[in-house]
């Protein structure tokens, strides 16, 4: 029988942290995937004298990005947090490109 009651606890345990591990890396991988579509927006901003950060646009992505995570059964707020946490990380990434650096991670 493979029914998680006849499991052992600790087998049980092990097999559950194996998804766990594929999904934090498919996040990983996903995160990744942001940034380099994110230096390629920092660039093309640096480049035309746009500014970093785009508040209309986050706001927008916010109420989206909430309600996505409603259907979803996630917790709204973690959701923004998590947009406003990666979010900052972007225009620090945008400020450094548009003061020279020439990638993201270089020393400006
Ligand atoms: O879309 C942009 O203009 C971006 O720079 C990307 C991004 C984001 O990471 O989603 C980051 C900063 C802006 O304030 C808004 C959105």
């Amino acid at each position: 029988m493979t029914d998680a009651a006849h499991l052992d606890p600790l087998d049980e345990l092990a097999g559950i942290r194996q998804s766990i591990d594929n999904i934090d890396a498919a996040l990983i991988h996903l995160l990744a995937e942001r940034f380099k579509f994110t230096q390629q927006v920092g660039r093309l901003k640096a480049s035309s004298g746009l500014p970093a950060s785009d508040p209309d646009r986050e706001r927008v992505q916010v109420a989206r990005l909430r309600a996505l995570a409603s259907e979803s059964h996630l917790d709204p707020e973690f959701a923004e947090k998590w947009f406003t946490f990666v979010v900052a990380e972007v225009i620090h990434h945008h400020e450094r490109l548009a003061n020279g650096a020439k990638s993201a991670g270089d020393p400006a």
